[in-house]
């Protein structure tokens, strides 16, 4: 399908080659350089289509499309334009422009986007404001991978569609569902994450839908699952590839159906939430292997999402690494900078752990290191330290080298509560929480018997249990035998 195209674009040179590519195609192109010129191009004749850049000599090409496409509902307009950030390709969608292409694009990838355009008509466009934006700013990254999955945010958030995100462990697959949300009209509810590899399979349909009281031994309350927690906003179902077949058969009924009910209930419950899932694992595999339900992976993978690994998008690792040294210092930590040569090691490395693991390094320099401009050897010598690091909380690792490892963290993550005189009374009370609780749980709640076991007084276990706020429930003995 061909049609009259008009190209805005400040570089004579990009003109001519885009002009010279369309012309090929059969379509009937006229350029200009500027705002006043595509005001008088338009003026003149309305194209079939507009392929506009957005920084222009006489000003920015994203406010002229969104005034072209109030006067001119039926214009398709395709943005391009070098300012990669997601918040860019977002106002390109909302502006109503039809397509969005970063710079550098592939002349095919511009060729099929002209062609839709003509055959499709135009996007409605989004109904939120620029000044809501700032929801996405927190996802770094301008390489071309991350290019493309901005472009598929930028087409998701003003609708409800399911978002499947792949992509391994730290890539970034939590703060895109959390873009998606905060960027969409949902953003005002809550947006509730559920990690199905973090609890136990036995209670994730309880989480999910929630449970009456009684439902199950333990159960003294009814309590509110994550899809009514969600209400109005968005679920982001992490590790999906966890879930148990007989979870996964509920939730793809709830999808299909569009209610739930809780875990020994009755009534039905509308589901208002938009779904998005993720994976660090081949969901189609599991397919294959008969892990998933092939219909459920159709339900999920409505929009797919795949997150480059960080050593597949190694621009962007200089970027990220500064923004983490910068959020580091933000947070109260020393304010460090990165050496040419430190930026190098850092590039070249493989980042197994991706993001994640360029954050927690981040911070750790932030934290531990006497200089203040990081070189090339401090880096290597981190990278060597980390991966020497035990694994927090194994179950073998002595209590002494857990509370060392937790000491670390609390100076990496959360530096002003190290000194702001309230240590001791967490750390202890961090040990003392887990023992109570399952001394508790082995005398069924009988806060005599589990004093006794524990060889403490039952007024000084009352009290530990107040000051630490566990709730023992309600009708729960305390203390007659
Ligand atoms: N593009 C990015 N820009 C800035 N920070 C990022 C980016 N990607 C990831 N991060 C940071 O890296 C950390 C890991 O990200 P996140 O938890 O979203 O990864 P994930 O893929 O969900 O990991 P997992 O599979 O282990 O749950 C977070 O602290 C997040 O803020």
């Amino acid at each position: 399908m061909t049609g009259s195209v008009l190209v805005v674009d400040d570089d004579s040179a990009i003109r001519t080659v885009v002009a010279a590519a369309l012309r090929r195609e059969g379509h009937a192109v006229t350029t200009a350089a500027s705002l006043a010129e595509l005001r008088r191009a338009i003026g003149a004749a309305l194209p079939d289509v507009l392929v506009t850049d957005v920084v222009l000599p006489d000003g920015n090409g994203l406010d002229e499309v969104a005034r072209l496409t109030a006067e001119h509902p039926t214009l398709p307009v395709i943005v391009f334009s070098a300012q990669n950030t997601l918040a860019t390709a977002v106002r390109a969608t909302e502006v109503g422009a039809f397509d969005y292409l970063p710079k550098p694009f592939d002349l095919d990838v511009l060729g099929q986007a002209v062609r839709s355009a003509i055959a499709r008509g135009r996007h409605a466009p989004a109904e939120f404001p620029e000044d809501e934006l700032n929801g996405g700013s927190s996802l770094i990254g301008r390489s071309p991978a991350m290019q493309e999955v901005y472009r598929v945010i930028a087409r998701v958030v003003s609708n409800d569609l399911t978002v499947l995100i792949s992509g391994e462990s730290g890539t970034g697959k939590e703060l895109v569902a959390k873009a998606i949300h905060d960027l969409g009209p949902r953003r005002r509810a809550p947006f509730v994450a559920l990690n199905m590899a973090a609890i136990p399979r036995e209670l994730i349909e309880a989480e999910l839908f929630g449970h009456e009281r009684g439902a199950f031994t333990g159960a003294q309350a009814r309590v509110a699952g994550k899809f009514e927690q969600a209400a109005g906003g968005t679920l982001f179902l992490d590790e999906i590839g966890d879930m148990p077949m007989d979870a996964q058969t509920r939730l793809l009924r709830v999808l299909q159906q569009g209610e739930f009910t809780t875990v020994g209930g009755a009534k039905a419950i509308k589901a208002d939430v938009r779904i998005v899932a993720a994976t660090n694992k081949d969901l189609a595999a599991l397919v294959q292997a008969g892990q998933f339900r092939e219909d459920l992976f159709y339900r999920l993978n409505v929009v797919p999402i795949a997150l480059p690994s960080l050593r597949e998008r190694r621009d962007d690792v200089p970027l990220l690494a500064r923004h983490f040294l910068d959020r580091a210092a933000e947070d109260g930590l020393p304010r460090k900078s990165l050496a040419a040569n430190a930026v190098a090691v850092l590039e070249g490395y493989d980042w197994p752990g991706n993001v994640r693991q360029l954050e927690n390094l981040m911070r750790r320099i932030a934290a531990l290191s006497r200089d203040e401009v990081i070189d090339a050897d401090a880096i290597r010598r981190a990278l060597g330290e980390a991966s020497a690091m035990p694994a927090p909380a194994t179950r073998d690792a002595g209590i002494e080298a857990a509370v060392r490892a937790r000491l670390e963290r609390i100076a990496i993550e959360e530096p002003r509560t190290l000194d702001d005189g309230t240590l001791y009374d967490r750390i202890i009370g961090e040990v003392e929480r887990p023992l109570i609780e399952a001394m508790l749980a082995r005398h069924g709640g009988n806060q005599l018997r589990a004093a006794r076991a524990l060889g403490i007084n039952r007024n000084t276990l009352r009290k530990r249990l107040d000051t630490l706020g566990i709730d023992v429930g309600p009708g729960r003995p305390d203390g007659t035998e």
